[in-house]
């Protein structure tokens, strides 16, 4: 299903322009606008970091076997360049059943925050490209992985670019 805002609510945020004029900045040669107030990174001191993502673009129908979450922040990824790519997600907490999941297809220029814990399937790129990552990062990783217990195929139906 498209990306927006309140259907991603249980999930995170969605990183886009909002509406509105935002805030004259920078002698107004420029315009702020607040995407997303605490990315919560800091937890049992983890640091913010800022990663590139190289991805491949992927074949769909795809099968989904792992889901994982970092319960102790979030994870951002925003395209650099119009880049479509899936978001498969379910809700933070119990390990989810297949019909608990929600995919989302991005507009090519929407990014995601997923709030911590929040279970998901590793970035599936529909656009090959680069994405910028935001997330914590610690001594110890944080990504705990756990498989479906039955594979979920993933199909999509995207206009032609
Ligand atoms: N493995 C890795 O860094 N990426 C995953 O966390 C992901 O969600 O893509
Ligand atoms: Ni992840």
């Amino acid at each position: 299903m498209p990306l927006t805002a309140p259907a991603f609510e249980p999930f995170g945020v969605v990183i886009q322009p909002p509406g509105g004029p935002g805030r004259v900045i920078n002698a107004g040669s420029a315009r702020r606008f607040e995407l997303a107030p605490d990315l919560q990174l800091h937890a049992l001191d983890g640091r913010a970091s800022l990663s590139l993502f190289r991805a491949q673009a992927r074949s769909f129908p795809q099968t989904l076997t792992v889901l994982e979450r970092h319960a102790l922040g979030s994870q951002s990824f925003i395209p650099l360049g119009v880049r479509r790519f899936v978001i498969v997600v379910a809700t933070a907490g119990a390990f989810p059943r297949a019909q608990d999941l929600r995919a989302f297809v991005t507009d090519g220029m929407q990014g995601v925050m997923l709030a911590p814990g929040v279970w998901h399937h590793a970035l599936l790129a529909v656009d090959a490209g680069d994405f910028a990552v935001i997330e914590r990062a610690a001594d110890a990783v944080d990504c705990e992985e756990s498989t479906l217990p039955q594979p979920v195929l993933l199909s999509l139906d995207l206009p032609s670019r």
